[in-house]
């Protein structure tokens, strides 16, 4: 081994008798106590009697500029959260990237940006993501400053094909951000832009870790083929038509796909020879699937019936670094270097990962900095149990009793040092806007943090409960002075918040093997999630590396 990556015994806390568990409720927020705050709200025992310890119990910041985001106005979610969890460092993220790619120029320069020139003369240059100003997947306004640069460089036809948002920013704001994009395509001189095609986010095209492959034909179909069940002259009437009954209409998450055609009912944007294609998210998980049907010339999950040839295709990033998926990119994403996976496996630390496939790739491929596979495999074992395939308030209890079975077993098998968990419940629940359904999936989150805590009794090990960023925690839109629930015109009722929130997470430890003198520093009053790393570390009796942001516990 390196010697830089052996890492000393804690000269105070000594190596835990029992394995260390370290669980994610994903999406588990400390935020406003009130009846729209579903983690509040839920029966919560457990939760609550580890907030009661002294010394034991903190929150830390998990948005902005804490986890690399641009501005603290940006909420964080689970890409930067499973970064800085599991890197104890704070890098500068997609979303930052990009703007700074766009400011500087360097965008225009690079070889993805070459590769797609290459149609601006005589081919269509193809834009796909999804649309909002949310700043998880993508940004609204990079998408226009690439089209922008595009035109400014000769590009002589543009389609844009959308996915609609509504979980990232409020449900029913899509409407506007197409009559945004219209407007602004309209205003372009010299080139020929409209929208193509489009759909839900949660319908098509941005399916993750393999969880519905049938999303992305539905993506493939509409955006490639221009085949879909509905067809409009104009995107924004696609939008509200498809939305339906306003007092109960469907979520811009969920609308199906629809294709954009001229008078003779031709598609106004099918994907041809010798065409660019450009996907304008950043973030990896719900763009590697896409990736792979236009990447792979031999691509057989489903059939593409027709398959461009020359095509010019990139991401607005490299999506996964060890598949070299898309091999051509319009800008080179974070690099995460000395990740603590690769510590551990390093110091013979074995570790059981687990989540179901919703967050799977969350607690390994997030966590390990944007890596895909083990260290060593010898050393690690992930598991990933399925997820159920509805729309999750019709099941909030997800498969969180699976997970804390799978995670109690690891526990007690001896076989592993660590034991790292995350619970979906809170933040896919959460995404519904569904209040009942996200107090149901606190408790039973709740319940098996629980059951899991006495098996860590059992074995004598210590335990680091926390999140990633809140969710579940506001289910809301509110007046931002006053914090009032803002009502619904049609409806009369308060109107859901499906995204995010800026709120910290909480940071619980204990443990029977965790010695009394063992407790939370005081001084570290603005820590964030990249502090938990080294903490965890400190756990199994380690010092942590130095570059690592510090540890939130001493022994006393
Ligand atoms: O992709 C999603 O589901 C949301 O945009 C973000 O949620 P996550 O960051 O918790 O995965
Ligand atoms: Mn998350
Ligand atoms: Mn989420």
């Amino acid at each position: 081994m390196a010697p830089s990556m052996q890492l000393a015994p804690h000269p105070s806390i000594p190596k835990p008798e029992g394995p260390v568990m370290v669980c994610i409720l994903d999406g588990w927020g400390v935020n406003v106590e009130d009846k729209y705050n579903a983690v509040f709200s839920a029966d919560t025992p457990t939760t609550d009697a580890l907030r009661a310890v002294p010394r034991r119990y903190r929150s830390v910041k998990a948005h902005g500029t804490a986890v690399g985001l641009p501005s603290d106005a940006d909420m964080g979610n689970s890409e930067v959260g499973h970064n800085a969890l599991g890197s104890g460092q704070v890098v500068d993220q997609g979303a930052r990237l990009v703007d700074m790619a766009l400011e500087s120029g360097k965008m225009f320069e690079g070889a993805g940006w070459k590769l797609i020139s290459g149609a601006f003369a005589d081919h269509t240059v193809h834009f796909i993501g999804l649309l909002s100003d949310g700043g998880v997947h993508s940004r609204f306004n990079q998408l226009i400053g690439c089209i922008k640069g595009a035109v400014e460089r000769g590009a002589k036809r543009i389609r844009v094909h959308i996915l609609t948002d509504g979980r990232d920013v409020p449900d029913g704001s899509s409407a506007a951000f197409v009559a945004q994009l219209q407007e602004d395509l309209a205003g372009l001189k010299g080139c020929d832009a409209k929208i193509a095609s489009g759909g839900g986010r949660m319908n098509i095209t941005m399916d993750r870790y393999e969880a519905d492959w049938s999303m992305v034909k539905r993506g493939w179909d509409a955006h490639v083929l221009g085949k879909a069940p509905h067809t409009f002259k104009d995107a924004l009437t696609a939008v509200k038509t498809l939305r339906g009954d306003p007092e109960n209409p469907i979520s811009d998450q969920y609308l199906p796909a629809f294709v954009i055609v001229d008078d003779d009912g031709k598609p106004v944007g099918t994907i041809e020879d010798g065409d660019a294609v450009v996907l304008f998210n950043f973030r990896a998980d719900r763009m590697v699937e896409m990736s792979k049907a236009f990447e792979y010339p031999d691509f057989d999950i489903f059939d593409r019936v027709r398959y461009p040839a020359d095509l010019k295709f990139v991401g607005m990033m490299q999506y996964d670094g060890d598949l070299l998926l898309p091999k051509t990119y319009l800008v080179p994403p974070p690099e995460i270097k000395g990740v603590s996976g690769e510590y551990l496996v390093k110091n013979g630390i074995t570790t059981f990962a687990c989540s179901e496939t919703q967050k799977f790739g969350h607690v390994t491929f997030f966590w390990n900095g944007n890596r895909s596979g083990y260290f060593d495999s010898s050393k690690e074992t992930y598991l990933e149990i399925p997820s159920d395939n509805c729309p999750f308030n019709e099941k909030p209890d997800m498969k969180a009793v699976e997970i804390m079975e799978a995670g109690r077993e690891a526990l007690r098998s001896g076989k592993y040092q660590m034991v790292r968990l995350n619970f979906a419940n809170p933040d896919m629940v959460g995404h519904t806007g569904d209040l009942n359904a996200s107090i149901r999936a606190c408790a039973v989150v709740d319940e098996c943090v629980a059951e899991l805590i006495k098996v860590v009794d059992e074995v004598n090990g210590r335990f680091l409960v926390t999140s990633d960023h809140g969710n579940s925690d506001d289910m809301v839109q509110r007046e931002k002075k006053t914090l009032k629930p803002l009502i619904d015109k049609d409806t009369g009722k308060p109107m859901p918040l499906t995204s995010h929130t800026l709120a910290p997470v909480p940071v619980y430890i204990g443990g029977k093997g965790l010695p009394a003198n063992v407790v939370l520093r005081d001084d570290l009053p603005d820590a964030g999630l990249a502090n938990i790393t080294a903490t965890y570390i400190n756990l199994l009796g380690l010092q942590a590396p130095e570059k690592y942001k510090p540890s939130l516990i001493v022994a006393e």
